[in-house]
């Protein structure tokens, strides 16, 4: 079985560990490194799971180095795993979850020939929904790409896509869930301004979406001919996307992706 060291047990790293476990991996095959003492306690209890303060404690004898720190603690991890005391006979791979990062930098200061895969992935892979992409290193071959693929997969899709894309793609799929629980938040207080008790507004805001989401997932209609299909002539629907498209929402999403793709660009030039 594939034996995997979690470097970093924030949101991501324990949004990876939840999903894994719930996808039937066994906590044997799991150890986290977690610099933290309370966070590293926490994850301990909840998951039942080895957890260390030291990353070469918990990379040695893995097979998957998973980084889900901050990219500005990247550097400091790679200096941790360039000391340690890696088991040379075992091929290990490095993943890195870190926004940003490109896999030279990885690649630059790990041993020579180092497979290192970057992935993008989201939180919805805490419910086994994720989105996760995969982009290969330099290094990384196809059976290294497929053994990500097989991970990821028990918590959500996995599309491969060329490195250059991957900032594009932390500002569509990395980021979305924000926007989306963005969108939910405004729907609920907007029904609540309307009089709607709270609890009624959340319940029907919250159905709307998953329902809405299926419809895009499995009726084979595009987005475009989805939204069509509600908007009544003269209706209540067109007098309401007048407003969104009066106070230009679509622009908004354009330049709030611009802008996170441009950060994640920036985060991989300068890590802060
Ligand atoms: N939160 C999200 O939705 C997403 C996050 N990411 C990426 O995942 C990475 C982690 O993000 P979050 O989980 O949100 O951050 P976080 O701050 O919640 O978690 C990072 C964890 O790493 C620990 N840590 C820092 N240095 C360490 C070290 N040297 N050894 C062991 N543990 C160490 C921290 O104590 C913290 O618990 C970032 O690089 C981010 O860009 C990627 C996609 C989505
Ligand atoms: O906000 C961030 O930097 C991370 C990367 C994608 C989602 N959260």
């Amino acid at each position: 079985m594939t034996r995997i060291a979690v470097i970093g047990g924030g949101r991501i790293g324990e949004a990876l560990v939840s999903g894994l476990l719930q996808g039937g991996f066994a906590t044997k095959d799991l150890v986290v490194s977690e610099k933290s003492e309370a966070r590293a306690e926490a994850l301990a209890q909840e998951y039942s799971i080895r957890v260390t303060g030291a990353v070469a404690d918990a990379a040695e004898g893995a097979d998957v180095l998973v980084v889900a720190v901050k990219p500005g603690d990247v550097d400091a991890v790679l200096t941790d795993l360039a000391n340690a005391d890696l088991d040379g006979d075992r091929e290990q791979l490095l993943v890195s979850l870190a926004a940003g990062i490109p896999t030279t930098r990885y690649e630059n200061k790990l041993s020579a020939g180092f497979p290192v895969v970057r992935v993008m992935p989201n939180t919805p892979m805490l419910v086994g929904e994720g989105a996760s992409v995969i982009a290969a290193g330099r290094h990384a071959k196809a059976g290294h790409l497929e053994l990500v693929r097989e991970i990821l997969s028990s918590v959500g899709t996995v599309t491969v896509v060329p490195e250059s894309q991957i900032d594009a793609v932390t500002a569509v799929s990395g980021s979305g869930p924000a926007y989306f629980f963005l969108i939910a938040e405004a729907m609920i207080d907007a029904g609540v301004s309307l009089g709607l008790s709270r609890a009624v507004a959340t319940e029907l805001v919250v159905q709307t979406m998953t329902g809405s989401a299926a419809m895009l997932d499995r009726s084979g209609e595009n987005a475009a001919d989805l939204r069509v299909a509600v908007t009544s002539p003269g209706g209540t629907t067109a007098a309401a996307v007048r407003e969104l498209e009066r106070v230009g929402i679509r622009h908004a999403f354009y330049e709030a992706l611009t802008a996170a793709r441009n950060r994640s660009a920036e985060l991989g030039s300068t890590g802060e």
